[in-house]
């Protein structure tokens, strides 16, 4: 049963516009007001209108606090002023509009309590022991305030524990339904001209995938721009990054040196077998074919590392006495997109079948994952199901011996279809660097390669490891993107400038 009552301002009418509550009493139409019905009971049916399901089987005598000082509506408003909600013996409903509601455990609303008791507000770390909060917890009180939802909860001690949510917070982690994704990625035959405001309505984490047309209008920025100290510029390359899998650098000093510490703008470099910040020539000075004037089809590097670099850096510094060594970029999103529409099967089978793979051209080392058999050419988020990283390195893969014996066939075929899709003229992007740009490349989205070359070719570079480069983009993001901001009006804790309610933690 849910009892409609008002608080604060008694008599006062407890307007609520738009939401429908189907009973077996009465129906509300459209702008009842429920002042006359506080007392009312009713059993607990699905709201009418709002959703096929029911917010709840179970029918549970709860308080409905819907402070009407606080609701504020005129006539008309929606509801998405002060949403409404209740409890039930499970789960706390959330009314957002006439079509929109989520549902959230009671165990998971106490589990994810902020307050400076329960989440460390320096540190952002639980305190709260998950593994006390009673398993069938159900809250003494449930209020939609202005900022969220104020939920109190019984408590071992004398004394309630009060929770906050501010409902921006809510909303970003609603999962029941779950949050409406923006569609991931889109596939453009055309070059986005990277204006600010493009930056400015895109939806984290989208991604442009891309062809060959991208050479038309590469994404490029400035050196100045990306050692500027107010790191806009900084924000600029590596959002960039995110959305096309590589940038160009231009008007780099051709050296060593300046490349390192614009390398470094991003975060520490990785350093490998290869060196921290490497320079490299055809001398075969390290045991990799990298080292020798071959060409090199499109790859991404360390397939037999079990965490393989997040971005890569490329500066040709001198190339003398001969020519070749132009520069292939291959988006692998993008030709994973198209397997996946044309092939699906055939998609699957790269998604599933791990790929072993070593590093042993240097007698010192023998790299391999920490996986025995390795990992698959794409792998997905377990929950989106979206792609997030492809691993694709035909050279340094070692030998198929975990292969299923009836899929040998096919995953050769399998991977001859990848093959042919990355290598054809619509996916591939050639690019002759010269001294001065520096290309990053997300090696967990975008393939690179080189054509063969004479003479003598000096490139630099470096490698920045995944969790550094996507650590600095997402602070970076907290500093420049109105999305990342989160102000819970005066309910906030900001230590170290980060809000406890920031939507990355
Ligand atoms: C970049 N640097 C020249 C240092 C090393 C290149 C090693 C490339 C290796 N075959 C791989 O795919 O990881
Ligand atoms: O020499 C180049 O331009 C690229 C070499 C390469 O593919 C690599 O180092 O992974």
């Amino acid at each position: 049963m849910l009892r409609f009552c008002s608080r604060n301002v008694p008599g006062q009418p407890l307007r609520v516009l738009n939401a429908r509550c189907t009973s077996r009493i009465a129906s509300l139409p459209f702008g009842t007001s429920l002042a006359n019905v506080r007392s009312q009971t009713f059993d607990h049916v699905p709201w009418n209108g709002l959703s096929a399901r029911s917010l709840s089987s179970s029918a549970a005598a709860v308080n409905i606090v819907v402070p009407s000082d606080q609701l504020g509506f005129a006539a008309g408003n929606s509801l998405r002023d002060l949403p409404i909600s209740n409890a039930d013996e499970r789960k706390v409903s959330v009314l957002w509009s006439p079509q929109n509601w989520s549902r959230f455990h009671h165990i998971w609303l106490r589990d994810h309590c902020r307050c400076a008791d329960c989440f460390h507000p320096v540190t952002k770390q639980r305190l709260v022991n998950t593994f006390e909060i009673p398993p069938d917890i159900k809250p003494v009180h449930v209020q939609s305030t202005k900022e969220g939802l104020e939920v109190v909860w019984p408590s071992t001690s004398s004394e309630f524990h009060s929770s906050f949510y501010p409902w921006s917070w809510l909303q970003t982690h609603t999962y029941d339904p779950p949050a409406q994704a923006a569609p991931h990625s889109e596939r453009v035959h055309y070059i986005v001209f990277m204006t600010k405001d493009f930056f400015a309505d895109r939806e984290l984490s989208r991604k442009v995938l891309w062809g060959s047309s991208i050479s038309k209008a590469p994404p490029t920025i400035t050196y100045k721009e990306a050692m500027d100290e107010s790191d806009r510029g900084l924000y600029k390359w590596l959002a960039n990054i995110d959305l096309f899998g590589f940038c160009l650098v231009s008007d780099v000093p051709p050296t060593p040196g300046a490349t390192e510490k614009l390398s470094e703008r991003i975060g520490f470099i990785r350093e490998t077998q290869y060196g921290k910040f490497w320079e490299f020539t055809a001398d075969l000075s390290k045991g990799d074919t990298a080292y020798t004037t071959m060409a090199l089809g499109a790859h991404t590097d360390n397939t037999y590392f079990t965490d393989p670099c997040g971005l890569q850096l490329f500066h040709l510094l001198s190339h003398t006495e001969g020519s070749g060594g132009a520069t292939l970029l291959v988006d692998g999103f993008y030709v994973a997109s198209i397997l996946k529409e044309l092939y699906p099967e055939l998609h699957s089978i790269i998604s599933r079948v791990p790929i072993p793979a070593h590093a042993a051209g240097e007698p010192s080392a023998l790299y391999q994952p920490n996986a025995p058999s390795g990992y698959p050419v794409l792998a997905h988020d377990i929950v989106t199901n979206e792609l997030v990283q492809v691993r694709w390195n035909n050279d340094d893969r070692s030998v198929m011996s975990r292969l299923d014996p009836s899929l040998v066939e096919d995953w050769y075929n399998a991977i001859r279809v990848w093959h042919k899709l990355l290598t054809s003229p619509d996916s591939e992007y050639w690019i002759q660097l010269t001294p001065g740009t520096v290309l990053s490349v997300d090696n967990h989205r975008v393939l690179h390669g080189r054509s063969a070359f004479e003479g003598k070719r000096r490139v630099c570079g470096a490698y920045i490891g995944v969790d550094e480069y996507r650590s600095k983009l997402t602070v970076l993001r907290e500093k420049f993107d109105p999305k990342f901001k989160f102000a819970a009006q005066g309910r906030d804790h900001k230590a170290g400038g980060r809000s406890i309610w920031s939507p990355a933690l």
